[in-house]
């Protein structure tokens, strides 16, 4: 880990004058480390007011019970990834990754000029959280401070509560540089034709055992949220077809979809499990398209590929894919380092959720527009 170059004031305001040393800090959920950390890291999920919107002390103790519930089920699909989940060394590949493709070509446009970047991670959830990572940002001393979430369609359940933490973090920790969040970019150029080059070939692939449909699958949200005014859906929807028309397949059958449901209430849908079935009763290959994910964890790796692959086999589905996720695809980190330039040149990409421009005012299932 490198020591930060000297600065000229370590208060410098942004007004009139670029950056010199810029902290981007990765949001992601976070992920248990061992078979212990499973019940804690639950804990912390449903004591998130973004999570379980009740006041305490009945969100703790909702939490609890449902943490102590949820427990023995989440240790047995850790327990398939060698009891812990690989989120953050993943998302230290995309970490490193960012770093390198920020440094590496100062001529990009639009320009960093010279600024030194540092990326750093802050999970919600499981270590290394806000707290930790805001102190170790305020040591770095930054004169801008990039958020940029590792999901690509926001949610309050995700990318609002993140950066809420991570506001109130900082002003426990004394950090006070300017600070901007990128919201989220479904249809980022960068992401989309990531994507759409990792279907590609699989999807030529599967051809051989009829004609492939793509189930573009998305974690799930309960319907509550989305109602409460949550664009995570409208960005879901838009990220599916953007996809799609990147792939350029005259006719593709496409569907978009959602994984991951727990607890009683109803969440939206279609869900992919009933997507799978339908695809057998049509008799299609499939490929499952994990496009609310940028990395490779339980619901990957579990849900998608031994949970639904099981699923399929019994449904009838005569081929099932799993596409693997973004992770460290230079055409995907390369769309983030654009972002953040964008961001630290202050032109665009504070909500770059409508290709990579500011989106109009009331802009639909725009989160800024709802402020
Ligand atoms: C697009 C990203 C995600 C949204 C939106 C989201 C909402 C959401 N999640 C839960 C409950 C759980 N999620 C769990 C795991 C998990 N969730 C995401 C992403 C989003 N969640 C990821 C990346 C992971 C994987 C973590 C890992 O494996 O490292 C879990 C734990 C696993 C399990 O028990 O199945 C729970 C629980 C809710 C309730 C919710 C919205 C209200
Ligand atoms: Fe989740
Ligand atoms: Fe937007």
């Amino acid at each position: 880990m490198s020591q930060p170059s000297p600065k000229t004031s370590a208060s410098q305001s942004l007004s009139g004058s670029r950056p010199r040393r810029v902290a981007v800090v990765l949001f992601n959920l976070g992920g248990p480390d061992a078979p212990e950390a499973v019940r804690p890291f639950l804990f912390n999920l449903f004591a998130d007011p973004a999570i379980i919107r009740l006041p305490n002390p009945f969100r703790f103790l909702i939490a609890s019970l449902i943490s102590g519930r949820r427990a023995k089920p989440a240790t047995e699909i850790y327990a398939q990834l060698g009891g812990k989940s690989p989120l953050l060394e993943n998302t230290e590949a995309q970490a490193a990754a960012l770093e390198a493709a920020l440094g590496a070509d100062p001529g990009a446009e639009p320009a960093a000029d010279g600024a030194e970047t540092k990326v750093f991670i802050a999970m919600r959830y499981w270590h290394p959280m806000s707290a930790e990572t805001a102190a170790r940002v305020k040591a770095y001393d930054p004169d801008l401070v990039v958020l940029l979430p590792l999901y690509p369609q926001f949610s309050t359940t995700t990318t609002a509560s993140s950066a809420k933490v991570w506001h109130e973090t900082a002003k426990t920790v004394g950090l006070t540089a300017p600070t901007r969040l990128l919201c989220c970019y479904p249809t980022q150029a960068g992401f989309i034709d990531a994507s759409a080059d990792l279907i590609r070939p699989l999807y030529e692939a599967a051809k051989a055992h009829g004609t492939p449909r793509v189930l573009f699958s998305a974690h799930g949200l309960p319907k509550k949220v989305v109602a409460g005014g949550d664009p995570y859906q409208w960005q879901c929807e838009r990220t599916a077809e953007s996809i799609a028309a990147a792939l350029g397949i005259e006719h593709l059958d496409w569907v978009n979809c959602y994984q991951s449901r727990v607890g009683p209430m109803e969440w939206i849908g279609p869900s992919t499990d009933a997507e799978i079935r339908r695809a057998g009763q049509d008799g299609v290959p499939i490929l499952v398209v994990p496009m609310a994910f940028v990395s490779e964890h339980s619901e990957t790796l579990v849900e998608i590929e031994i949970e639904y692959r099981h699923l399929a086999k019994e449904a009838g589905v005569p081929h099932f894919t799993r596409v693997p996720t973004v992770g460290v695809h230079p055409g995907f980190i390369d769309g983030l380092a654009r972002l953040v330039r964008q961001t630290v040149a202050g032109k665009a990409a504070v909500c770059a959720h409508n290709g990579d421009r500011i989106c109009p005012p009331n802009f639909p299932g725009c989160p800024q527009a709802r402020r």
